[in-house]
């Protein structure tokens, strides 16, 4: 699914190339593709209409500049609005209460609440040190109440006792009455699964709620939900004052597609994500990265971006245009590309913006070596004349030792510099100038990581 979907995405970006802007004429079949990428990352058919609206209104009538196709331009406006919705809200807890502040979970069955519950309190411990107490109003379930009881020890909190026989109310009252008396600052609730929505279970979280007055009312879901989070959101959203939405297994293969439906019908901010079962396994929303992962390649439209801004495409140009001419391609520009490279942020800066399984490819040990490699190359061409630059076989062995003396780098490194500049310059001789071109235009048709000298 991962790959259909960036094709789709990949295939909106290369077509109608040389348009300058955005119309109603080419903008149908881009927003089709849009819409059905948008379905497969399992956003919700109403939200999905919704939004496409919005997106095309954003879209039109947008200009088209530098080497950009108007699918990238479309793309990229899809990409902000998608981090712009989810990611207007507020991130993390509200506390501004008198203490004990409150925080009511809801959310239904296996959802992750009483996990999360132990989450947030060891995120509120160590990050706010704050004093935290939790308590379980899951009378239906005592193994509910056990796991609330073990999670909150390894969470570091205190867990207030609750049992079967008891009314959640009840409960309430008493954990709340504990918690001032004991100056907690915060005191958690875990509620009752719902295996659906329950009228009589939904009434219950309303008397909890309106006896709690939680200043914290959290929706947890869970982002493999898919398409059955909007009806939950709803019946949940209709209940209570939703003030936040906690989004777990995200770890899983999910695009994450509920986090916009979620969003969409509470109008609650998305706060956390849930990344894993282990208790520090709980992140603060990030919704430009969550934008990137519905719609599965990274941030591949920031290195777009970057590319088109960090590149001077005229002088690419007279580059190809020199190679192609005959006139032959020399270490000076040779160390021009480097130099280019280094203004569009260095690999590493490169790697972070593309998908996953592209980066995947480089370990961080092999960047950092390569970007070490580039600056020793930068240094030893800078010890050259500019007569050696051009004319790299006047080099003869005693200029090699000063020239390495001058990098501060062993005379090896000179012999392979020049030897890996010769197979470049041969290669580029046989691309006749398109390859730099055709390298440039590969990065905006996201084909692929472009093979950049000094890279091995
Ligand atoms: N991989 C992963 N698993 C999670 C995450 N959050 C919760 N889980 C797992 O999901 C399962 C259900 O989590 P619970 O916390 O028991 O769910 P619940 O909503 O409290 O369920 P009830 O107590 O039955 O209402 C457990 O196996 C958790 O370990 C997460 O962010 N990532």
């Amino acid at each position: 699914m991962a790959s259909a979907l960036s094709d789709r995405l990949s295939r909106i970006v290369k077509e109608m190339r040389g348009q300058a802007r955005i119309t109603e004429a080419n903008v149908t079949d881009m927003l089709r593709e849009v819409r059905m990428a948008l379905l497969e990352a399992d956003v919700a058919l109403p939200v999905v209409r919704d939004f496409i609206a919005r997106v095309k209104e954003k879209a039109l009538g947008q200009e088209v500049v530098g080497s950009l196709t108007p699918g990238q331009v479309l793309v990229s406006v899809v990409n902000r609005e998608l981090a712009a919705t989810m990611g207007d809200g507020v991130a993390d807890i509200n506390l501004a209460a008198q203490p004990p502040a409150v925080i009511l979970m809801a959310g239904l069955q296996g959802a992750g609440k009483t996990t999360t519950t132990a989450k947030l309190a060891k995120h509120l411990i160590e990050k706010r040190k704050k004093k935290v107490l939790t308590v379980s109003g899951d009378v239906y379930r005592p193994a509910a109440i056990e796991q609330l009881k073990t999670v909150t020890a390894q969470a570091g909190a205190e867990w207030f006792p609750s049992t079967p026989d008891q009314k959640p109310v009840d409960i309430a009252r008493a954990a709340i009455d504990y918690a001032r008396k004991h100056y907690f600052d915060v005191l958690l609730v875990d509620t009752a699964g719902r295996l659906a929505i329950d009228e009589a279970l939904m009434r219950e979280i309303q008397e909890l709620h309106a006896v709690l007055k939680p200043v914290e009312t959290l929706f947890v879901v869970d982002a493999m939900q898919g398409q059955d989070a909007i009806n939950t959101a709803k019946a949940f959203s209709a209940a209570l004052p939703l003030t936040g939405i906690v989004l777990t297994k995200l770890d899983g293969d999910s695009r994450g597609g509920a986090a916009l439906s979620v969003r969409q019908v509470t109008g609650a901010p998305i706060k956390f994500a849930g990344v894993s079962e282990k208790l520090d396994g709980l992140e603060v929303f990030d919704a430009e990265r969550h934008a990137g992962r519905i719609l599965g390649m990274g941030d591949i439209l920031a290195l777009v971006e970057q590319v088109t801004a960090g590149v001077d495409m005229a002088a690419a140009q007279k580059l190809a245009a020199k190679v192609k001419s005959g006139e032959g391609f020399d270490l000076n520009d040779f160390l021009d590309q480097i130099r280019q490279m280094k203004q569009m942020g260095g690999l590493s800066s490169f790697m972070d913006k593309l998908p996953s399984a592209m980066a995947a490819k480089a370990s961080e040990a092999d960047l950092s070596r390569a970007e070490k490699d580039i600056k020793r190359k930068e240094g030893i061409i800078c010890s050259m004349t500019l007569k050696e630059r051009s004319r790299p076989e006047i080099i003869k062995a005693t200029r090699k030792r000063r020239i390495a003396a001058g990098a501060g780098v062993h005379v090896q490194e000179v012999n392979r510099l020049l030897k890996e500049f010769e197979q470049m310059q041969g290669m580029m001789k046989k691309m006749k100038g398109g390859g730099l071109m055709k390298m440039m235009k590969r990065m905006g048709g996201m084909k692929g990581m472009p093979k950049l000298p000094g890279m091995g």
